[in-house]
Formats: structure tokens, sequence, C-alpha cells
């Protein structure tokens, strides 16, 4: 299973964090399949406050794969539900080769900023991001997906998409004023 300390930090030198990552091709490897188990997994037990102290692990929606030193493009996602009448996920599934294939005009941001698993410090601002996505991506069986995504889930994804990248939160924010934000930016969460 993966820990906290298999998770690389953008302070570490020669990680692939920074890195442009890999297409996967299909279908996935033994040890491929296990990284998507593993990632997942992770978030299961990350959102689960007991499991999530004994293992003492950080609490998260995403997790993708060059956090764990893997230069593939593979990231899982998980976003809890908001409704307390019903707990199935917002959004669930571990993306492949995703590609975002239409984006809103209008922007969206967490109200309070983001933070990643891979930075161990507090970086203030807004991460403007856009607000809706249409989302294209294989999941571990190779079947193609084509997802419409808002607001916090969609934040979420672009979040995991710009690992695969070597992309983190903070590039995205103003060096003159970090609360600066695109005019009829949505703020939320
Ligand atoms: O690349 C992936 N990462 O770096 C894990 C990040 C991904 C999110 C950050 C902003 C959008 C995606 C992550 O999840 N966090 N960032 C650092 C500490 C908090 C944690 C978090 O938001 N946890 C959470 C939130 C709601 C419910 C349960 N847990
Ligand atoms: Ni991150």
């Amino acid at each position: 299973m993966i820990l906290m300390k298999d998770i690389v930090r953008d302070d570490q030198e020669g990680t692939v964090l920074r890195d442009y990552a890999a297409k996967v091709s299909f279908p996935l490897t033994e040890e491929e399949q296990q990284l998507a188990k593993d990632l997942m997994e992770y978030l299961e037990i990350s959102q689960d406050e007991e499991l999530a102290e004994k293992y003492g692990l950080r609490a998260g929606v995403g997790l993708a794969a060059p956090q764990v030193n893997v230069s593939k493009q593979m990231a899982a996602v998980l976003v809890p539900s908001d409704d307390e009448e019903d707990d199935t996920p917002i959004f669930k599934d571990v993306i492949i080769n995703p590609v975002i294939i239409s984006e809103s005009v209008q922007m969206g941001a967490l109200t309070e900023g983001e933070g990643c698993l891979s930075v161990d410090r507090d970086i203030a601002g807004y991460v403007p991001r856009h607000d809706r996505i249409t989302l294209k991506y294989q999941d571990v069986q190779g079947e193609t997906h084509k997802v419409r995504l808002k607001h916090y889930p969609a934040i979420v994804c672009q979040h995991e998409i710009d690992h695969l990248h070597g992309v983190l939160f903070y590039d995205h924010i103003n060096k003159d004023n970090p609360f600066e934000a695109p005019e009829g930016t949505v703020f939320f969460g």
C-alpha cells in the first residue's frame, strides 16, 4: 500500500514530479494494474478517519502516478459525496491518458486556495481553473469515457491532470496578486 513516505515532494531532487508523464498503453501490465489499485486504495483509506490515523495518511481526493514517482498518465480521483443522505461519491475512477476536450470560458477556484500532497507548505492564493470541463479518459479496462464535470470535481481532475504534465497548483497563482482571479470566476468550497 502507498504511505506518505512513498509520495515525492516538490522540494526533493531527482523526482519525476516536473516531467511530462508518458501515455499508458493497453492492456495494462500487472504492475500498472497494481499501481491503479494502490492509488485508489490510498484515497479510500485516507478518507477513512480511523484508517488515515492508523497509517498516518493525509486525506486526499486525488493522487497521480508522478506523485509516487511513476511518470505515467494515470491518476486516481475520489470525490466524496457532499450529501449526507447518500454516500455515493460524486466522482470515483482511475483516469488514464486523460484529455480535456472542452472547457468553459468561466473560471472556478476554491475559496481556500489549493494544497497538494506533494507540497509540504501552505501557499496562499487563488488557483483559477475552468469551472466546467468535458474530460475524455480510459479506465483500467481500456474503456473510453467522456464525462462532463463542474465545480469541485472539475477542479480536482484539473489538479490531477496538471500532475501528469509536470504542473503544480502554485504555478497558476498570480505572482503580483495571489488573490487575483479572472473576471467572473466562480468561488466555492
Ligand atoms: O494531486 C493530488 N493531491 O495533491 C491531493 C490533493 C488534491 C486536491 C487539492 C485541491 C484540488 C484537488 C488533496 O486532496 N489535498 N491537498 C492537500 C491537503 C488536503 C487534500 C484535500 O483536499 N483532501 C480532502 C478534501 C476533501 C475531502 C477529503 N480530503
Ligand atoms: Ni497534487
